[in-house]
């Protein structure tokens, strides 16, 4: 008999990837392009969604010819997204109106500081979890409709599409048949009632968005539809989706109420899986839908960092201080401390625990004898930084303590960032042998859908350990190199606003 496999899109904010696994959750094949990042005014970004579409064709033929399987070894697909990013299409052609919206996108902060002028805040987080910030879907999308010539007038004609990055892949696998986007998914629009798993009319009359344009809302397991027949050379299930963070936290068998991953990508998110009970936040985080399947909706606690990886593709595009992103490791090593430097990365403002669109980048602690190398170090440290202040954050909220924190995601790879996030946190960093664990989510999610996995034990299983960095940094010292912290975010908040 032949081998099947399970197929994972991972549609990330810089590449397309795909990656088929085996029954042991192994890595057999992976396939990745990255794609063009258009950043058209400062604090904007943008992305062509035909571009998101063929790379991540490409990449599914790539990974598939590795292996030299036809479409019968592939036993489902599981789609996992960056998550918010806005595309509108038009129903007819399928071609988008306009550039995709990116999360990381400040334009309607000031469509935002309306909204919230006008008292909406209260009503707006107590249906979707959220706090109003550009970050989400809602206002991206009202901007595309008032800024796109004849879209609002096509999308009250019911002409147009809307959909978050799966929704877009799901429609475009299915050559347009299937419009459906999961709870995760919908749980980042700033539109979905997490309590009442609606699309929210109030909100949707406040922004004037009309329903007809919203995808139906799926669970995360489920047979959606199937390929084209000529997309891989024959029908394969579309059987999974979550958005790439609420994807990691399954992907790290993070199945019980209390447990924590923290994800190290182009962003850094932290999530806490709290189970059937969606929790407020009183320090920053927000409230979001874990995940949804088997008729039960699991809750979960998000910190969202906007810029963690990025940051060190800002080194390495922009400043050009090295070529490849696990460089800054021996550079980071190379001296014995930042020499006073700090790097607060607020290049699209500031996420969670701070929520400032206003606040952008900057590198405190200049002297004569700061090096290229104490940058990139004090680049990394930031990561760390930003973490810490959500741990602290969520560890407030929820009233858990943390005793470890379970990572993923590729800057993870950095033995010198693990290292100093365990110092700075305190306690220990486990990484996993696979640090996909998004795509592996997403795998996971598909392959309970049709069968390929039993169930959520023998899923556990598969997680392995690959190394623990445990905290060796003294007290004193810690407490220090925090408060210079401190000293710098201050320094940063509100720089943008008039
Ligand atoms: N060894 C490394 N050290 C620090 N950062 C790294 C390293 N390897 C990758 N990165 C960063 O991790 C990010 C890529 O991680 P990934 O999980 O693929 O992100 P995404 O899914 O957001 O595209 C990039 O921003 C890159 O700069
Ligand atoms: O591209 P990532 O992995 O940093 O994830 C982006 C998030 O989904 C944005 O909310």
């Amino acid at each position: 008999m032949k081998e099947t496999y399970m197929m994972a899109l991972d549609a990330g904010t810089t590449s397309s990837r795909c990656i088929l696994f085996d029954h042991k959750g192994d890595i057999c094949s992976m396939a990745q392009q990255e794609f063009t990042q258009h950043f058209p005014k400062p604090g904007w970004v943008e992305h062509d969604p035909v571009e998101i579409w063929e790379t991540q064709k490409k990449v599914m033929i790539q990974a598939m010819d590795q292996l030299k399987i036809g479409a019968d070894q592939v036993a489902g697909i599981g789609i996992t997204n960056q998550r918010e990013t806005a595309v509108l299409w038009e129903k007819e052609t399928g071609k988008p109106v306009c550039n995709a919206v990116v999360w990381q996108c400040r334009r309607t902060a000031q469509m935002c500081d309306e909204l919230k002028e006008k008292g909406y805040e209260e009503m707006i987080r107590k249906k979707t979890g959220l706090p109003i910030d550009p970050y989400f879907s809602g206002t991206k999308i009202r901007w595309m409709l008032d800024h796109t010539d004849g879209a609002a007038k096509k999308a009250e004609e019911g002409k147009l599409l809307f959909g978050t990055v799966e929704t877009w892949l799901i429609w475009n696998l299915t050559g347009g048949r299937v419009h459906v986007t999961d709870y995760t998914n919908a749980s980042r629009t700033m539109l979905y009632n997490i309590n009442d798993l609606c699309w929210d009319k109030d909100i949707l009359d406040l922004l004037e968005i009309p329903e007809s344009i919203l995808p139906d809302v799926v669970s995360c397991s489920e047979i959606y539809g199937y390929t084209d027949e000529d997309l891989l050379g024959g029908k394969v299930a579309i059987a999974g989706a979550a958005g790439d963070q609420q994807a990691a936290l399954f992907g790290q068998t993070c199945f019980q109420a209390g447990e924590v991953k923290n994800t190290y990508g182009t962003g850094c998110f932290m999530l806490m899986n709290t189970g059937g009970m969606p929790v407020n936040s009183k320090n920053g985080l927000i409230t979001t839908i874990a995940c949804g399947r088997e008729g039960k909706i699991d809750y979960a606690l998000e910190g969202s960092i906007f810029v963690a990886g990025a940051a060190i593709q800002w080194l390495r595009d922009e400043l050009g201080f090295f070529e490849k992103a696990s460089e800054s490791e021996a550079m980071a090593v190379s001296v014995p401390d930042t020499n006073g430097c700090y790097v607060v990365p607020a290049f699209t403002g500031l996420g969670a625990p701070y929520w400032d669109s206003y606040a952008r980048g900057s590198i405190l602690g200049l002297t004569r004898g700061v090096s290229k190398n104490h940058i990139v170090r004090a680049t990394l440290e930031s990561l760390a930084y930003q973490t810490l202040d959500v741990l602290k954050a969520m560890e407030e909220d929820s009233g858990i303590r943390l005793d470890s924190l379970k990572v993923d995601g590729g800057a993870c790879a950095n033995n010198f960032l693990m290292q100093f996030q365990a110092d700075i946190i305190g306690e220990p960093v486990h990484r996993p042998e696979c640090v996909e664990t998004t795509a592996t989510g997403a795998a996971y999610l598909a392959g309970l859908a049709v069968g390929y996995w039993k169930d959520k034990e023998e899923i556990k299983e598969n997680w392995k350990l690959n190394r623990v960095f445990d905290p060796n940094m003294d007290d004193e010292v810690r407490k220090k190199k925090i408060f210079g912290w401190k000293k710098a975010v201050n320094r940063s908040l509100s720089w943008d606003k008039e």
